[in-house]
């Protein structure tokens, strides 16, 4: 289990990361969302152990990780830029983790071969962005970390290797309880990949919750109302995120439990009420928005 606990971590006095506090249980994959600029790096960072925080503490399994070597070999931290050594193949990088990590697997290295369609003695720095990308997976997986920290990891991945990474992903977690933190922009991945997600806004946590639970309280409700003046009734009654008219029917986000919505709404007997799931990117838009960070409806 990863513990994080009141971290702020300062940049010249600026809060990259601001009083956060989060769990991530052992064998789950925990999803970081948030705005340019929200601090998931740095809270990434935080997590591996290469910031220390000004205040706060960052404990997996109950130890700390910062300056802490035996915990740092359990921990692998790919960065959203691969980094290898100038000149390096994959199997010189291969021998360097091996020498790092003492849980590094050969006989993984090889099967993974199968998988990574890459020539392990051609220089790195002469691979494609996504082929460097699929090195630092095939090396990462090999040192056999318990805890697996990716910062932007998908980018620059075509869908079939996506969906190749993803299934390493689900078997490790599964057979071996691997315990996974990933940020990343892409919200259909993070959507399809983890139990638990985190949005970040400004240096705080906007919300912190198991994915199903956060689907199942925000919902998106098309109505139409037979006296429009029931329009204003609702958001006195219901924490509606965002309301818009199309025609003579309402759109609104609210959040809560369905049935309460549902209660709500049908007190006034709309002649239209069709209430709907949201996918992860909505609920990201109108939580984004609700903390004053919304698209500008501007045409230059
Ligand atoms: N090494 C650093 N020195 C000074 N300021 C930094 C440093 N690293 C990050 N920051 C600042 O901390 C804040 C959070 O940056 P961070 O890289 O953690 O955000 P992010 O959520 O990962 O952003 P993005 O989605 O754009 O990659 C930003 O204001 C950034 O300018």
């Amino acid at each position: 289990m990863i513990e994080m606990r009141g971290v702020t971590k300062l940049f010249q006095g600026e809060k990259a990361v601001d009083s956060i506090s989060l769990t991530v249980h052992k064998g789950t994959i925990y999803g970081l969302l948030g705005s340019n600029g929200a601090g998931k790096t740095t809270l990434l960072k935080t997590l591996a152990g290469i910031y220390s925080p000004e205040t706060g503490t960052v404990k997996v399994e109950g130890e700390p990780v910062f300056e802490n070597p035996g915990m740092k070999q359990r921990i692998m931290f790919m960065p959203d830029s691969p980094y290898f050594f100038p000149q390096s193949s994959i199997s010189q990088m291969a021998a360097f983790y091996r020498s790092i990590y003492p849980q590094w697997s050969q006989s993984r290295f090889k099967e993974l071969g199968a998988v990574f369609p890459l020539d392990t003695k051609r220089k790195l720095s002469r691979f494609s962005k996504g082929m460097q990308r699929q090195a630092s997976f095939w090396l990462a997986l090999c040192c056999m970390p318990d805890v697996l920290i990716m910062d932007e990891p998908i980018d620059g991945l075509d869908p079939v290797m996506r969906r190749q990474i993803k299934n390493l992903l689900f078997q490790e977690v599964a057979e071996r309880q691997l315990t996974v933190i990933i940020s990343s922009h892409n919200l259909r991945e993070i959507e399809d990949l983890c139990d638990h997600v985190g949005i970040m806004h400004a240096g705080k946590m906007l919300i912190e919750k198991d994915l199903d639970d956060l689907k199942a309280d925000t919902h998106k409700v098309q109505v139409a109302f037979r006296d429009e003046r029931h329009e204003a009734a609702i958001s006195a009654k219901l924490q509606v995120l965002h309301q818009e008219r199309r025609g003579s029917v309402n759109l609104y986000i609210v959040k809560g439990e369905s049935e309460r919505i549902a209660k709500v709404f049908e007190v006034y007997e709309p002649y239209v009420f069709d209430l709907l799931p949201l996918t992860l990117e909505e609920i990201f838009i109108y939580e984004m928005g609700d903390a004053g960070y919304d698209a500008q409806p501007i045409i230059l």
